[in-house]
C-alpha cells in the first residue's frame, strides 16, 4: 500500500494514466480545489485520465478547508469544549475549562486542523497523479488556460474538459469601510485579534447566526441584524423558535425586518445605523450578507461564457455550462452551496465528461446548521405539507426522556417526526440538540428507501443512545394517528 509524508494510507496502485486526445496537454483542467474541484479531479484520476487542479497559493482546500466549513466547525468545538457550555446542565452555570478564553486559545485548534486538512487534500491528489499548479487561473481560449503564480510567473496549458469550481467570497457591500479590525466579513473574523465584548452580526443567514451563537458562548454581547422578517426560515419554526430562545438566554438580541444603513468607525468601536434610525454601539461588526460567485478574473469571455450579477455561472442538470466541454461545480453554481453537495457536483461532472455511467444525486438531502445548540432536517416542513394539503401527524421525542439526553446533560434537545396519516410514510425530520447534523441520517436513510415509521417501530436501537428518539416519536405518531382512527368506535 502506498502510504504518504503524513502517515494517510494511499489506495492500492491507480491505473496508469491514458491520454484520452493528444491535442491537449491534460483530459481535465480543474480549477479551484474546494470540495467539488477535489472531488472532480480525484474522479477523473480514477479513470485514468490526466488531470490538473490548479489553485492560488495557500488556499488549497478552497474556502471549504480554509476560510469556511473547516475554520468555523473547528471555532465551535473549541468554544465549546472550553466555555464548558455543554456540561454546564451536569456542573452548574458557572462551570468553565478555563476561565479567561483569548483569541489564541480559539485559533490554535483552527490553525491545527486547517493545517492537517490541507495536508490530506494534497496527498489525495497526489498520490492519485493529479498535477497541482500554483497560481489563479484565467481563460485565454475555450480549452486553455493561464496561470499567473504569486511571482507573476505565467503558464498556459489546455484541457479537453474544464470544470471551473472556484467557490464564492462573502458580498461587501459598496457602502461599508471593512478595515479587517473592527468592521470584518466571515474571512475576516478568522483573523480578529480579541474577542470582542460586543458585536453587531450583519445577516441572519446560516453564517451570521453560526458565528453569532460562538460568541454569544464566549460572552460577547451580540446583535443580529437582518432585513428579512424571520430567520433560518427554510427550518422548522418551532425549532428556530428553541434556538431564539436560547440565544436570548446568551444575551443576544435580534434587530429582524431591519436594514443596516451604514456602519461608522472610531477609536472606540462602531456604531451601526439602521435605517428605521436606531443606533448599534459595538466593538465589532461582522457582515455575513450573501456570497458572490469568484467568476470576476477567470476571463470568461475568452471561453465563451458569462457569470449572473451575484457572480454565478448557470448549468443544466449535468453541470454543463453553455459551452458543452466546460462544466461548473460548488458554490460558483449558486444553491445550496453546500460542501455537502459541491463534492459530488464535482464527482457527477466528470463522469457526464468522461461518459461513465452515474445516477443523480438522490432527492433528499439534508441541511445541518452548527449553531449552538445545533439544528438539522431534511425532507418537508409542516408548512410545506400543509400547503400542500398533505395529511399529516407529528411524533415528538425529548431529549429529557431519553437515557442518554440525561447522561449528556441535554435536556432541551428535540426531534421531530413529520409522518403521512395514511400511508405512513416519512416525510420529514427535524432536529434540534446535540448530535442532530448525525441523527438526522438515519432519517434521511428512511426517506430515501420510501420507508415507513413502521420500520422505527418494529426495529431494535441501541440503549442508551440519542438514536432512541426516532423509536420515541415514530411511537408517538403511531399513538395519535391510531387515537383519531378510534375515535367513533363503539
Ligand atoms: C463560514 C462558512 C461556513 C460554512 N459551513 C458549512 C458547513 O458547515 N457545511 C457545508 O456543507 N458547507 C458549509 N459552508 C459552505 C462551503 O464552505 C462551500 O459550499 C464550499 O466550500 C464550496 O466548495 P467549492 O467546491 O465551490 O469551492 P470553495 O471551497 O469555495 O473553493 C474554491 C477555490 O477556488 C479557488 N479559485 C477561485 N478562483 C480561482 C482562479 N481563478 N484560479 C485558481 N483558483 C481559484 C479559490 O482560491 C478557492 O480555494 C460554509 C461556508 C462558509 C463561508
Ligand atoms: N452549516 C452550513 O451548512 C452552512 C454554514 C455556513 C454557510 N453555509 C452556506 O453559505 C451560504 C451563505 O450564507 P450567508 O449567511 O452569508 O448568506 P445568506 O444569503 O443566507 O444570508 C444573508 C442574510 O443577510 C441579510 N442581509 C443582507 N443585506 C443586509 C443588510 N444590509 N441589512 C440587514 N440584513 C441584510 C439577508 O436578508 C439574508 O438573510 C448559505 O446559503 C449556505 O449555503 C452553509
Amino acid at each position: 500500500m502506498d502510504v504518504s509524508d503524513d502517515g494517510i494510507p494511499g489506495p492500492v496502485a491507480e491505473p496508469a494514466a491514458t491520454p484520452d486526445d493528444t491535442r491537449f496537454d491534460y483530459d481535465l483542467v480543474v480549477i479551484g480545489s474546494g470540495p467539488g474541484g477535489q472531488k472532480a479531479a480525484i474522479a477523473a484520476a480514477k479513470l485514468g485520465r490526466r488531470v490538473a487542479v490548479v489553485e492560488r497559493k495557500h488556499m488549497m482546500g478552497g474556502v471549504s478547508v480554509n476560510t469556511g466549513t473547516i475554520p468555523s466547525k473547528t471555532l465551535r468545538e473549541a468554544v465549546l469544549y472550553l466555555t464548558g457550555m455543554a456540561q454546564r446542565e451536569m456542573y452548574g452555570a458557572s462551570y468553565r475549562v478555563k476561565s479567561d478564553i483569548t483569541i489564541e486559545d480559539l485559533f490554535a485548534r483552527t490553525q491545527h486542523v486547517i493545517g492537517r486538512e490541507v495536508e490530506v487534500v494534497r496527498a489525495q491528489l497526489l498520490r492519485n497523479h493529479v498535477d497541482l499548479h500554483s497560481g489563479a487561473a484565467a481563460f485565454v481560449d475555450p480549452h486553455t488556460v493561464e496561470v499567473t503564480d504569486d511571482d507573476g510567473r505565467r503558464t498556459r496549458f489546455s484541457g479537453r474538459f474544464v470544470v471551473i469550481a472556484t467557490g464564492s467570497r462573502p458580498h461587501r457591500p459598496d457602502t461599508v469601510q471593512f478595515d479587517e479590525r473592527t468592521v470584518v466579513d466571515s474571512d475576516g473574523v478568522l483573523a480578529l485579534d480579541r474577542v470582542p465584548g460586543s458585536m453587531v452580526v450583519v445577516g441572519a443567514g446560516i453564517i451570521g447566526i453560526e458565528y453569532a451563537s460562538m460568541f454569544a458562548a464566549l460572552g460577547t454581547r451580540v446583535t443580529i441584524v437582518d432585513k428579512r422578517p424571520t430567520m433560518l426560515e427554510m427550518c422548522d419554526p418551532e425549532v428556530v423558535e428553541s434556538l431564539k430562545f436560547h440565544l436570548r438566554d446568551l444575551s443576544v438580541s435580534f434587530r429582524l425586518g431591519e436594514e443596516v444603513a451604514g456602519v461608522d468607525t472610531g477609536p472606540h468601536g462602531t456604531v451601526t445605523r439602521l435605517a428605521s434610525g436606531k443606533k448599534i454601539a459595538a466593538d465589532t461588526v461582522m457582515y455575513s450578507a450573501g456570497r458572490q460567485g469568484q467568476t470576476a478574473d477567470l476571463n470568461l469571455a475568452a471561453a465563451g461564457l458569462s457569470a449572473d450579477r451575484r457572480g454565478r455561472i448557470e448549468v443544466d442538470g449535468d453541470y454543463r455550462t453553455a459551452v458543452p466541454h466546460v462544466f461548473a461545480v460548488g458554490d460558483v453554481i449558486g444553491f445550496p452551496a453546500l460542501a455537502a453537495t459541491s463534492m459530488d457536483q464535482g464527482r457527477l461532472a466528470a463522469y457526464r465528461a468522461f461518459d461513465e455511467p452515474a445516477r443523480e444525486l438522490a432527492a433528499v438531502q439534508p441541511i445541518g446548521i452548527y449553531t449552538i445548540p445545533e439544528i438539522s432536517y431534511c425532507g418537508r416542513t409542516e408548512d410545506e405539507l400543509t400547503r400542500d394539503s398533505v395529511p399529516y401527524e407529528v411524533g415528538v421525542a425529548r431529549y429529557r426522556e431519553l437515557a442518554r439526553g440525561q447522561i449528556v446533560g441535554d435536556s432541551y434537545g428535540m426531534l421531530k417526526l413529520l409522518v403521512h396519516v395514511d400511508t405512513r410514510e416519512l416525510l420529514g425530520v427535524h432536529i434540534f440538540g446535540t448530535s442532530a447534523t448525525d441523527l438526522v441520517h438515519i432519517g434521511q436513510a428512511i426517506m430515501a428507501c420510501g420507508g415507513t415509521i413502521d420500520y422505527l417501530v418494529d426495529t431494535v436501537l441501541n440503549y442508551p443512545t440519542l438514536s432512541e428518539a426516532y423509536k420515541v416519536a415514530a411511537l408517538d405518531a403511531t399513538n395519535k394517528i391510531r387515537a383519531v382512527a378510534r375515535f367513533g368506535e363503539v
